[in-house]
């Protein structure tokens, strides 16, 4: 028998093609995609007060026959029907505006059920009428009930997706397997699948949906931590082919040429990643650290004790600038060293890159850094042992696997730069180790955070001046137009030559990303050196740019960019001893953008700014769904569940132990079920 997964929801009753395109808007396809579709709230419109005993502005339901029907028309020329509706408690007026067409059922003697806003005119209640039913209706599925409210598209009611659900739940429900093992459901009081499904859609009680509701995210989360469990121990289940032995001298050699000791957090997650990487099953670490937290040095070091194995690194970074910076980070430590590293974007001109190619496949080169470049096809390593990719969420788990497959069994560290909350971070990334770097190096100052008004630029432009005559040096980040590179670029040309003429004594950078790789890096090279004072930057220097010696941060319509990217932003000044500052220039715009604002100002730790952000926007939005590669969660709210999570990741571990390649007949049907269900991560499910 089909899975509800795999029935299409156009067969169903009461939808046909022209209703499926509309389902289809809410990513509703099959069967199993509505029963999902879970209401987004819920209205009590039991009938069991009088209307008369509402108050003003609340919500009632009532039933009633029509006694007595009035058209008239207000001076707007608005026509307003008034129904008198007697019922056991007495009689009250339903409104309607502009829906004329309703004197058609409301007809004296016939019954009818509406449900609205109470308003009270000379002392009779009335009720302005939302929603309303007559005779037949959608079998009472609308009034008289605790009623679901769900998301909806245009041209599609609630009325219309109820009675699709309830035909659905009634010819589906009862034959929708249980997929949760039994003493599961027992030992968590958790509903009963059918009947979780029919209650959160029509529920008894209020108490009786957030029972069904808590057993369907149960159920999604547990799912979705088996398949991330069963997929980090299939990578476990195989040794490594090379394994690294302790620190030798090239390590060694690396750690007494860096101009600074590691912090005690960097120590402790430099030994869990030496420790994994000397291990005999792969490593799948994730390293965590709010931005400037010292992750770079520590994936260094990694890279140079895969090298001095025999072993070739390869370090994936989302955007050609943080690539190439750390291209050149590396190069200079390793030199001391004598570790060969190699450069690989898309804008490698194709000479240079056939050659670097063959570094790569001869094994000449040790370290390999570069941007999505490197999972390109024509990229083959002769030895890949250790894969370090930076800013994981800009990478899918896809692309992860892809790297990951251009070796036998390479250890893997994912790094991140964006603080994720816990429970994200199991959700996106459950199949790996965590380490988090919670400390930053020492003699930081917190970044010093201020709002200002586009009017108050003269004020910046004399604080800049200030802190450049005292040696310092700032980053103007331009607004963010996300449509077009080129655009943005012209924005910051135009920023600059406006700086140039305001500040003639200093020297002011242009960076953007349609400049030439070499045009870049001089303009970086120059902005290391302090040879340039004021950079000008698109979102470029979002991410990895370290210039220890800039202390001010200006970001232009700073209500364009999302949490996480201030953050990131603002994590480029507050590198070094000096204090810093960020300069947030933004109108007064949506609450939205204010609350961002504010947060930035008073939160300077990472955590707390991504719990915000994602408190503010969700979990989609903070990492941008499609980008991140995230599965996508129908009914778990990663925010509010999070207890729940850490159950499920518990109870999935404990199922895993007794039937670990799902092969019992549990086991198979929670297969089935990941199968269907998760098909956008399916190199983890399968
Ligand atoms: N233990 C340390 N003591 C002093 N300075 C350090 C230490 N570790 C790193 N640094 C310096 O701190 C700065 C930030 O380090 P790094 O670039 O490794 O951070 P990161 O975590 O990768 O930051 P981001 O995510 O923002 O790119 C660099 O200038 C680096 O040289």
């Amino acid at each position: 028998m089909a899975s509800i997964w795999e029935k299409p929801a156009q067969y169903l009753k009461g939808v046909g093609p022209q209703r499926a395109r509309l389902l289809a808007r809410l990513g509703i396809h099959s069967v199993g995609d509505l029963l999902y579709h879970l209401p987004r709230r819920y209205e009590d419109r039991t009938l069991c007060r009088p209307v008369k005993a509402y108050g003003e502005g609340e919500t009632a339901t009532a039933e009633g026959e029509v006694v007595a029907v009035q058209e008239t028309r207000a001076r707007s020329g608005m026509s307003v029907l008034r129904v008198a509706l007697r019922d056991r408690w007495g009689i009250f007026y339903a409104v309607w505006f502009n829906q004329p067409y309703v004197k058609k059922v409301a007809k004296v003697g016939a019954r009818l059920t509406v449900t609205g806003k109470v308003k009270y005119g000379f002392g009779v209640p009335e009720i302005q009428v939302a929603e309303f039913e007559a005779g037949e209706g959608d079998e009472g599925l609308s009034t008289g009930r605790i009623v679901p409210v769900y998301p909806l598209t245009e041209k599609l009611s609630q009325r219309m997706l109820r009675t699709v659900v309830f035909n659905t739940l009634k010819a589906e429900a009862a034959s929708c397997p249980e997929i949760l093992p039994p003493d599961l459901l027992a030992s968590h009081g958790l509903l009963e699948r059918g009947r979780a499904l029919c209650a959160v859609h029509f529920p008894e009680s209020m108490a009786e949906a957030e029972e069904a509701r808590r057993r369907l995210v149960f159920e999604e989360l547990f799912l979705l931590q088996v398949a991330l469990l069963r997929h980090r121990q299939r990578v476990l289940a195989v040794e490594k082919e090379h394994r690294c032995g302790a620190d030798g001298p090239k390590v060694r050699a690396l750690r007494e040429h860096l101009p600074f000791t590691l912090t005690p957090a960097q120590e402790r997650a430099w030994r869990e990643i030496a420790r994994d990487m000397e291990s005999r099953y792969p490593m799948q670490r994730l390293l965590q650290g709010d931005v400037g937290s010292g992750k770079t040095v520590v994936a260094a070091l990694a890279l140079a004790k895969a090298a001095e194995n025999g072993l070739q690194g390869a370090l994936m970074a989302p955007t050609e600038i943080l690539a190439e910076q750390h291209y050149l980070n590396l190069r200079e430590l390793y030199a001391a060293v004598g570790i060969e590293a190699v450069l690989l974007t898309g804008s490698t001109k194709k000479e240079e890159r056939l050659k670097r190619l063959a570094a790569v496949a001869n094994g000449e080169a040790a370290v390999v850094v570069g941007t999505h470049a490197l999972i390109q096809e024509e990229v083959s390593f002769q030895r890949l042992g250790l894969v370090v990719i930076d800013e994981q969420h800009r990478f899918g788990v896809r692309q992860r696997g892809l790297l990951q497959a251009k070796g036998k069994t390479p250890d893997v560290l994912v790094m991140t730069a964006t603080p994720i909350p816990r429970t994200l971070a199991l959700t996106l990334y459950g199949d790996l180790d965590l380490t988090v770097i919670d400390a930053l190096p020492p003699g930081r100052q917190p970044v010093k955070t201020v709002w200002l008004r586009p009017a108050e630029l003269g004020r910046v432009y004399r604080f800049v001046r200030a802190e450049v005559e005292k040696g310092r040096q700032a980053y103007f980040v331009c607004p963010l137009i996300e449509e077009s590179e080129q655009l943005a670029a012209q924005a910051a040309s135009k920023l600059a030559r406006e700086l140039e003429e305001i500040f003639p004594a200093f020297r002011i950078g242009l960076l953007h990303g349609r400049l030439k790789l070499e045009e870049r890096d001089k303009v970086m090279a120059a902005f290391r050196r302090n040879d340039v004072q004021l950079l000008v930057a698109t979102t470029v220097v979002e991410v990895g740019v370290d210039v220890p010696n800039a202390t001010v941060m200006v970001i232009l319509d700073a209500d364009r960019f999302g949490l996480a990217q201030l953050h990131q932003l603002r994590g480029r000044v507050g590198r070094g001893a000096h204090a810093s500052y960020c300069i947030l220039i933004a109108e007064r715009t949506t609450p939205e953008a204010a609350a961002r604002m504010s947060a930035l100002t008073t939160l300077a730790d990472g955590f707390a700014l991504a719990e915000e952000d994602l408190r503010l926007r969700g979990p989609g939005e903070f990492f941008g769904t499609r980008q991140s590669g995230l599965p996508e969660l129908k009914v778990a709210n990663i925010l509010r569940d999070h207890a729940l999570l850490e159950l499920a990741r518990t109870e999935a571990a404990r199922y895993l132990e007794r039937d670990p390649d799902l092969v019992s007949p549990a086991g198979r049907m929670i297969k089935a079920e990941l199968e269907a269900r998760f098909a956008n991560i399916k190199n983890l499910v399968s």
